[in-house]
């Protein structure tokens, strides 16, 4: 078919045209920028949109960015875990981990999720290395204590799940330095030798900081921060934040993700976005295109 000089539809080859001509600000701001992308376990669902995300993050290191990825794997974790007869509890949007659990945490997060990721990217034509918090020590942990909500003052035991003491980047940075993409489980190893499972929100909260990271953009299966009427908060600033987090329209995986992210932008990490990760190529257009999507969190 051919296609007239007057064809605006999406498809023409003006509108690609354009399209591509738009990222050239975007490519140039964001050149030897660090971006850290929070890829998370909701937003793999399909074998398509896990290969247009392993394309994208291919892209954006062709064209001069520096992709760190972390990544989650929750709803892969449930059913590892429904497999041996366990059912995943979850309170503030962390998973109760015992012993069993934090085996299989191991076992999916650094080697069937990680794996997958590091081997689409590599078929995408990026060089991808696998990290846990183990490698190059990278992620310690210490035990985290949950404040318990109903009783003031007291603390709540979820068993192996940690809290981060110290990001170390440095096998990061090596690598970004030999053009590798770092894909990142969400594993801290504490003092005592123990692994410890730590929500990918937090860690890559904390590496985007660590990393002076230009943006961070978090991918999950929501437009967004939605309100309470389901429609999409385009902004969120802190104080809006506060009143969100205390009506509970942002609850469950939303509240440690938001935090997080909060977190980031109040410590240096210029953009922060919630991004549609069910969106085919929504990594793009958050970052080299006009068109932001998604929810931006602020600092103020
Ligand atoms: N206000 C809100 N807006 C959007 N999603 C919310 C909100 N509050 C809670 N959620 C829940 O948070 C989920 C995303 O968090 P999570 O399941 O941990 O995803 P991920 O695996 O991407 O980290 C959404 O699917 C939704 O069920
Ligand atoms: C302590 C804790 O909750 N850890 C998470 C780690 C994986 C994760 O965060 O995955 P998503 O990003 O897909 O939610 C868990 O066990 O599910």
């Amino acid at each position: 078919m051919t296609t007239s000089s007057s064809d605006t539809s999406a498809h023409s080859p003006t509108v690609k045209a354009d399209v591509l001509s738009e990222a050239l600000p975007y490519i140039r701001r964001f050149h030897g920028k660090t971006v850290v992308v929070k890829y998370g376990g909701n937003a793999m669902i399909e074998e398509e949109l896990q290969r247009s995300f392993a394309r994208d993050v291919v892209l954006l290191k062709l064209v001069g960015l520096n992709p760190v990825v972390v990544h989650g794997g929750g709803p892969q974790i449930n059913d590892a875990l429904k497999r041996i007869g366990k059912e995943g509890t979850f309170i503030q949007g962390m998973r109760v981990t015992d012993a069993e659990t934090m085996e299989v945490v191991e076992w999916v997060l650094g080697g069937q999720v990680q794996q997958d990721i590091v081997m689409m990217i590599n078929e995408a034509g990026g060089k991808a290395v696998g990290l846990t918090g183990k490698d190059g020590c990278l992620i310690q942990a210490r035990k985290k204590l949950l404040a318990d909500q109903n009783k003031p003052g007291e603390w709540l035991d979820i068993g192996y799940v940690g809290d981060i003491t110290r990001i170390e980047p440095a096998v990061v940075k090596a690598l970004q330095d030999d053009q590798f993409i770092p894909v990142i489980s969400s594993i801290g190893y504490g003092e005592d030798g123990r692994a410890y499972n730590i929500n990918a929100d937090l860690v890559a909260g904390k590496m985007a900081e660590v990393l002076g990271a230009e943006k961070l953009v978090m991918m999950t299966n929501t437009p967004g921060v939605l309100d309470k009427n389901g429609n999409l908060l385009r902004s969120l600033s802190a104080q809006t934040i506060d009143e969100l987090f205390a009506d509970g329209t942002i609850s469950g995986g939303m509240l440690p993700k938001i935090s997080s992210a909060l977190d980031a932008a109040r410590n240096g990490v210029t953009s922060v976005h919630v991004v549609d990760g069910r969106v085919p190529h929504c990594l793009l257009l958050e970052i080299l295109t006009d068109q932001g999507v998604g929810t931006m969190i602020s600092s103020h």
